[in-house]
Protein backbone atom coordinates (compact mmCIF):
# COMPACT_ATOMS: atom_id res chain seq x y z
CA UNK A 1 0.00 0.00 0.00
CA UNK A 2 1.45 3.52 -1.14
CA UNK A 3 1.19 6.34 2.31
CA UNK A 4 -1.89 7.48 0.78
CA UNK A 5 -4.19 5.91 3.68
CA UNK A 6 -6.80 7.79 2.22
CA UNK A 7 -7.99 8.07 -2.34
CA UNK A 8 -10.68 9.47 -3.77
CA UNK A 9 -10.81 9.75 -7.66
CA UNK A 10 -13.47 11.82 -9.25
CA UNK A 11 -15.87 11.40 -6.79
CA UNK A 12 -19.82 12.65 -7.18
CA UNK A 13 -22.55 11.70 -4.90
CA UNK A 14 -25.75 12.98 -6.10
CA UNK A 15 -28.96 13.04 -4.43
CA UNK A 16 -32.02 13.00 -6.28
CA UNK A 17 -29.80 14.16 -9.57
CA UNK A 18 -28.35 17.10 -7.50
CA UNK A 19 -24.56 17.00 -6.87
CA UNK A 20 -23.59 17.03 -2.88
CA UNK A 21 -20.17 16.21 -3.66
CA UNK A 22 -18.80 16.76 -7.60
CA UNK A 23 -16.03 15.75 -9.02
CA UNK A 24 -13.96 15.16 -5.97
CA UNK A 25 -10.51 14.41 -6.31
CA UNK A 26 -8.76 13.70 -2.63
CA UNK A 27 -5.50 11.90 -1.27
CA UNK A 28 -5.04 12.10 2.39
CA UNK A 29 -1.12 10.58 3.48
CA UNK A 30 -0.10 8.86 6.30
CA UNK A 31 0.91 11.19 9.55
CA UNK A 32 -1.70 14.04 7.98
CA UNK A 33 -3.37 16.55 10.08
CA UNK A 34 -6.40 17.84 7.45
CA UNK A 35 -8.83 20.23 7.79
CA UNK A 36 -11.69 20.32 5.54
CA UNK A 37 -13.82 23.16 6.01
CA UNK A 38 -16.88 24.52 3.73
CA UNK A 39 -19.77 26.79 4.34
CA UNK A 40 -23.07 24.68 5.74
CA UNK A 41 -24.21 22.08 2.77
CA UNK A 42 -20.59 22.29 1.59
CA UNK A 43 -20.35 18.44 1.20
CA UNK A 44 -18.56 17.90 4.32
CA UNK A 45 -20.38 15.35 5.39
CA UNK A 46 -21.32 13.86 2.51
CA UNK A 47 -17.55 13.47 2.09
CA UNK A 48 -17.03 11.88 5.49
CA UNK A 49 -19.78 9.41 4.83
CA UNK A 50 -18.72 8.26 1.66
CA UNK A 51 -15.10 7.81 2.75
CA UNK A 52 -16.64 6.00 5.75
CA UNK A 53 -18.42 3.18 3.48
CA UNK A 54 -22.10 4.56 4.72
CA UNK A 55 -22.83 6.24 1.15
CA UNK A 56 -22.35 4.35 -1.98
CA UNK A 57 -20.52 6.94 -4.57
CA UNK A 58 -22.88 7.91 -7.84
CA UNK A 59 -19.80 8.31 -10.01
CA UNK A 60 -15.87 7.36 -9.46
CA UNK A 61 -13.47 5.20 -7.04
CA UNK A 62 -12.88 5.81 -3.00
CA UNK A 63 -10.04 3.78 -1.34
CA UNK A 64 -9.43 3.89 2.28
CA UNK A 65 -6.42 1.52 3.39
CA UNK A 66 -6.46 0.24 -0.17
CA UNK A 67 -9.71 -1.10 0.20
CA UNK A 68 -12.85 -0.08 -0.87
CA UNK A 69 -15.12 1.55 2.01
CA UNK A 70 -18.14 -0.57 1.03
CA UNK A 71 -16.92 -3.58 1.81
CA UNK A 72 -18.27 -4.76 5.37
CA UNK A 73 -15.77 -7.75 5.87
CA UNK A 74 -12.81 -5.65 5.13
CA UNK A 75 -10.87 -5.57 7.90
CA UNK A 76 -9.86 -2.05 6.85
CA UNK A 77 -13.12 -1.20 8.82
CA UNK A 78 -11.17 -1.54 12.24
CA UNK A 79 -8.63 0.50 12.04
CA UNK A 80 -10.94 3.37 10.93
CA UNK A 81 -12.32 5.43 13.81
CA UNK A 82 -15.05 8.26 13.33
CA UNK A 83 -16.05 10.97 15.93
CA UNK A 84 -19.67 12.48 14.33
CA UNK A 85 -21.38 15.94 15.23
CA UNK A 86 -23.18 14.44 17.69
CA UNK A 87 -23.01 10.80 19.39
CA UNK A 88 -26.00 9.58 20.62
CA UNK A 89 -24.50 8.18 23.79
CA UNK A 90 -27.45 5.95 26.00
CA UNK A 91 -28.15 8.36 29.45
CA UNK A 92 -28.30 5.50 31.68
CA UNK A 93 -25.19 3.31 30.88
CA UNK A 94 -21.85 4.73 32.64
CA UNK A 95 -18.92 6.07 30.92
CA UNK A 96 -17.25 2.36 30.68
CA UNK A 97 -20.15 0.13 29.94
CA UNK A 98 -20.50 2.87 26.55
CA UNK A 99 -16.61 2.24 25.88
CA UNK A 100 -17.46 -1.52 26.34
CA UNK A 101 -20.39 -1.19 24.53
CA UNK A 102 -18.49 0.40 21.33
CA UNK A 103 -15.18 -1.92 21.41
CA UNK A 104 -18.21 -5.14 20.92
CA UNK A 105 -19.15 -3.15 17.77
CA UNK A 106 -15.96 -2.62 16.53
CA UNK A 107 -14.62 -6.04 17.82
CA UNK A 108 -12.20 -4.39 19.86
CA UNK A 109 -10.58 -5.62 23.53
CA UNK A 110 -12.04 -3.78 26.39
CA UNK A 111 -8.32 -4.20 27.90
CA UNK A 112 -7.47 -0.81 27.32
CA UNK A 113 -11.18 1.18 28.15
CA UNK A 114 -9.81 2.56 31.38
CA UNK A 115 -6.29 4.03 29.75
CA UNK A 116 -8.47 5.40 27.21
CA UNK A 117 -10.59 6.89 29.59
CA UNK A 118 -7.58 8.41 30.93
CA UNK A 119 -6.46 9.86 27.81
CA UNK A 120 -9.17 11.95 27.13
CA UNK A 121 -9.75 13.15 30.79
CA UNK A 122 -12.62 11.47 32.71
CA UNK A 123 -11.60 8.49 34.25
CA UNK A 124 -12.60 9.47 37.29
CA UNK A 125 -16.05 9.33 35.92
CA UNK A 126 -15.97 6.10 34.38
CA UNK A 127 -18.43 4.71 36.89
CA UNK A 128 -21.09 7.48 36.68
CA UNK A 129 -24.05 7.63 34.55
CA UNK A 130 -23.57 8.98 31.44
CA UNK A 131 -26.64 11.22 31.71
CA UNK A 132 -24.82 13.03 34.74
CA UNK A 133 -22.15 14.04 32.22
CA UNK A 134 -21.52 17.78 31.41
CA UNK A 135 -21.18 18.50 27.10
CA UNK A 136 -17.53 18.58 26.99
CA UNK A 137 -17.23 15.21 28.99
CA UNK A 138 -19.52 13.59 26.48
CA UNK A 139 -17.47 15.06 23.92
CA UNK A 140 -14.87 13.63 25.24
CA UNK A 141 -16.24 9.90 25.82
CA UNK A 142 -17.44 10.41 22.26
CA UNK A 143 -13.60 10.80 21.34
CA UNK A 144 -12.66 7.87 23.59
CA UNK A 145 -14.88 5.54 20.77
CA UNK A 146 -13.47 7.12 18.31
CA UNK A 147 -9.84 6.37 19.39
CA UNK A 148 -11.04 2.26 19.69
CA UNK A 149 -8.26 -0.06 18.65
CA UNK A 150 -5.73 2.65 17.55
CA UNK A 151 -6.68 3.45 13.99
CA UNK A 152 -5.20 4.37 11.12
CA UNK A 153 -7.68 6.88 10.07
CA UNK A 154 -9.59 9.05 11.88
CA UNK A 155 -12.69 11.26 10.48
CA UNK A 156 -13.80 13.78 13.17
CA UNK A 157 -16.99 16.52 12.49
CA UNK A 158 -16.60 19.17 14.23
CA UNK A 159 -14.75 17.24 16.89
CA UNK A 160 -14.03 20.84 19.22
CA UNK A 161 -17.58 21.60 19.57
CA UNK A 162 -18.90 22.24 23.34
CA UNK A 163 -15.02 21.97 24.61
CA UNK A 164 -13.44 24.65 27.17
CA UNK A 165 -9.74 25.51 25.92
CA UNK A 166 -8.09 23.31 28.32
CA UNK A 167 -10.43 20.43 26.84
CA UNK A 168 -9.18 21.42 23.48
CA UNK A 169 -5.59 21.39 24.05
CA UNK A 170 -6.05 18.08 25.39
CA UNK A 171 -7.78 17.10 21.86
CA UNK A 172 -4.89 18.94 19.96
CA UNK A 173 -2.58 16.92 21.96
CA UNK A 174 -4.10 13.62 21.01
CA UNK A 175 -4.13 14.38 17.26
CA UNK A 176 -0.68 15.41 17.34
CA UNK A 177 -0.04 11.96 18.90
CA UNK A 178 -1.59 10.30 16.27
CA UNK A 179 -0.16 12.19 13.66
CA UNK A 180 3.07 11.30 15.11
CA UNK A 181 2.66 7.47 15.13
CA UNK A 182 1.59 8.06 11.25
CA UNK A 183 -2.23 7.84 11.26
CA UNK A 184 -4.23 9.91 9.07
CA UNK A 185 -6.71 12.71 10.91
CA UNK A 186 -9.47 14.52 8.73
CA UNK A 187 -10.82 17.14 10.62
CA UNK A 188 -14.19 18.72 9.63
CA UNK A 189 -14.65 21.94 11.48
CA UNK A 190 -15.88 25.63 11.04
CA UNK A 191 -13.56 26.87 13.62
CA UNK A 192 -10.92 27.90 11.67
CA UNK A 193 -8.65 30.73 13.77
CA UNK A 194 -8.09 27.30 16.30
CA UNK A 195 -6.92 24.95 13.20
CA UNK A 196 -4.00 27.33 12.04
CA UNK A 197 -0.77 25.52 13.72
CA UNK A 198 -2.75 22.01 14.12
CA UNK A 199 -3.90 20.93 10.24
CA UNK A 200 -0.94 20.31 8.13
CA UNK A 201 -3.44 21.14 5.07
CA UNK A 202 -6.71 22.74 4.67
CA UNK A 203 -9.11 21.52 2.20
CA UNK A 204 -11.87 23.80 1.13
CA UNK A 205 -15.25 22.44 0.22
CA UNK A 206 -17.91 25.27 -1.43
CA UNK A 207 -21.23 23.50 -3.33
CA UNK A 208 -19.53 20.13 -3.62
CA UNK A 209 -16.57 21.10 -5.20
CA UNK A 210 -13.18 21.55 -4.03
CA UNK A 211 -11.99 24.89 -4.02
CA UNK A 212 -8.30 25.19 -2.49
CA UNK A 213 -6.15 22.26 -1.44
CA UNK A 214 -2.64 22.70 0.45
CA UNK A 215 -0.33 24.04 3.58
CA UNK A 216 -1.30 27.04 5.10
CA UNK A 217 1.48 28.23 3.17
CA UNK A 218 0.92 27.26 -0.21
CA UNK A 219 -2.95 28.53 0.05
CA UNK A 220 -1.38 32.12 1.37
CA UNK A 221 0.85 31.85 -1.61
CA UNK A 222 -1.77 31.45 -4.01
CA UNK A 223 -4.14 33.96 -2.63
CA UNK A 224 -1.09 36.39 -2.24
CA UNK A 225 -3.08 38.16 -0.28
CA UNK A 226 -2.24 41.67 1.04
CA UNK A 227 0.25 41.49 4.58
CA UNK A 228 0.31 44.06 7.53
CA UNK A 229 3.47 45.39 8.30
CA UNK A 230 3.50 47.34 11.42
CA UNK A 231 6.48 48.92 11.90
CA UNK A 232 7.44 50.06 15.97
CA UNK A 233 9.76 53.35 15.56
CA UNK A 234 12.38 54.16 18.67
CA UNK A 235 12.16 57.84 17.54
CA UNK A 236 9.56 59.75 15.85
CA UNK A 237 9.67 60.69 11.78
CA UNK A 238 11.73 63.40 11.12
CA UNK A 239 10.08 63.71 7.88
CA UNK A 240 6.69 62.58 8.43
CA UNK A 241 5.46 64.46 4.62
CA UNK A 242 7.91 62.55 2.95
CA UNK A 243 6.61 58.91 3.57
CA UNK A 244 5.49 57.27 0.71
CA UNK A 245 1.22 57.68 0.62
CA UNK A 246 1.11 53.87 1.33
CA UNK A 247 2.41 53.89 4.91
CA UNK A 248 0.20 54.96 6.89
CA UNK A 249 0.86 56.79 10.82
CA UNK A 250 -0.63 55.16 13.19
CA UNK A 251 1.14 57.31 15.98
CA UNK A 252 4.16 58.79 16.48
CA UNK A 253 5.78 55.69 17.10
CA UNK A 254 4.07 53.48 14.62
CA UNK A 255 3.40 52.96 10.95
CA UNK A 256 1.78 50.36 9.43
CA UNK A 257 0.98 49.31 5.48
CA UNK A 258 -0.79 46.87 3.60
CA UNK A 259 0.89 45.72 0.50
CA UNK A 260 1.15 42.34 -1.26
CA UNK A 261 4.02 40.05 -0.38
CA UNK A 262 6.57 40.61 -2.44
CA UNK A 263 6.47 44.15 -1.53
CA UNK A 264 7.41 44.04 1.62
CA UNK A 265 11.45 44.63 1.04
CA UNK A 266 11.02 47.80 -0.83
CA UNK A 267 8.61 49.25 1.53
CA UNK A 268 10.77 48.64 4.47
CA UNK A 269 13.98 50.10 2.33
CA UNK A 270 11.76 53.55 1.89
CA UNK A 271 11.24 54.24 5.23
CA UNK A 272 14.55 53.18 6.09
CA UNK A 273 16.03 55.43 3.52
CA UNK A 274 14.08 58.24 4.91
CA UNK A 275 16.14 57.71 8.18
CA UNK A 276 13.82 55.60 10.37
CA UNK A 277 15.04 54.33 13.63
CA UNK A 278 13.01 51.15 13.78
CA UNK A 279 12.30 49.71 17.17
CA UNK A 280 10.75 46.33 16.03
CA UNK A 281 8.87 45.32 12.76
CA UNK A 282 5.74 42.59 12.75
CA UNK A 283 4.19 41.28 10.07
CA UNK A 284 0.84 40.17 10.15
CA UNK A 285 -0.08 37.02 7.30
CA UNK A 286 -3.62 37.18 6.54
CA UNK A 287 -5.55 34.37 8.84
CA UNK A 288 -7.36 31.07 7.87
CA UNK A 289 -10.42 33.37 8.34
CA UNK A 290 -9.58 35.49 6.02
CA UNK A 291 -8.15 32.91 3.65
CA UNK A 292 -11.41 30.61 3.74
CA UNK A 293 -13.55 33.66 2.73
CA UNK A 294 -11.38 35.08 -0.17
CA UNK A 295 -11.02 31.49 -1.50
CA UNK A 296 -15.17 31.31 -1.49
CA UNK A 297 -14.78 34.66 -2.99
CA UNK A 298 -12.66 34.00 -5.72
CA UNK A 299 -14.67 30.66 -6.58
CA UNK A 300 -17.98 33.45 -6.85
CA UNK A 301 -16.20 35.50 -8.78
N1 LIG B 1 -29.45 11.99 2.51
C1 LIG B 1 -29.58 13.10 1.79
N2 LIG B 1 -30.61 13.27 0.93
C2 LIG B 1 -30.72 14.39 0.18
N3 LIG B 1 -29.85 15.42 0.22
C3 LIG B 1 -28.81 15.32 1.05
C4 LIG B 1 -28.61 14.16 1.89
N4 LIG B 1 -27.47 14.36 2.60
C5 LIG B 1 -26.99 15.56 2.25
N5 LIG B 1 -27.79 16.13 1.31
C6 LIG B 1 -27.56 17.43 0.69
O1 LIG B 1 -26.22 17.47 0.23
C7 LIG B 1 -25.67 18.76 0.41
C8 LIG B 1 -24.39 18.64 1.23
O2 LIG B 1 -24.73 18.29 2.56
P1 LIG B 1 -23.65 17.95 3.68
O3 LIG B 1 -24.40 17.52 4.90
O4 LIG B 1 -22.66 17.03 3.11
O5 LIG B 1 -22.98 19.38 3.91
P2 LIG B 1 -21.97 19.86 5.03
O6 LIG B 1 -20.88 20.56 4.31
O7 LIG B 1 -21.60 18.75 5.91
O8 LIG B 1 -22.84 20.92 5.84
P3 LIG B 1 -22.83 21.32 7.42
O9 LIG B 1 -21.63 22.21 7.64
O10 LIG B 1 -24.10 22.09 7.54
O11 LIG B 1 -22.81 20.07 8.23
C9 LIG B 1 -26.74 19.62 1.07
O12 LIG B 1 -27.38 20.35 0.06
C10 LIG B 1 -27.68 18.59 1.67
O13 LIG B 1 -28.99 19.08 1.71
Amino acid sequence: MSDNHVVLRAVTKEFDGTAAVNQVDLELKAGQCVALAGHNGAGKSTMIKLMLGLLRPTHGQIEVLGRDPMDSASEARRSVGYLPETVALYPAMTGIETLAYYARLKGQSPARNIALLERVGIAQAARRRVGGYSKGMRQRLALAQALLGEPQVLFMDEPTTGLDPASRQVFYEIVRELRDRGATILLCSHALAELEGQADRIVIMKNGSKVADGTLGALRQQADMPVTIRVALAQPLADVAALPPQWQVAGPFMLELRCKPQEKVTALKNIWTLGAEIADIDVVQPGLDEMYAHFLRREEA
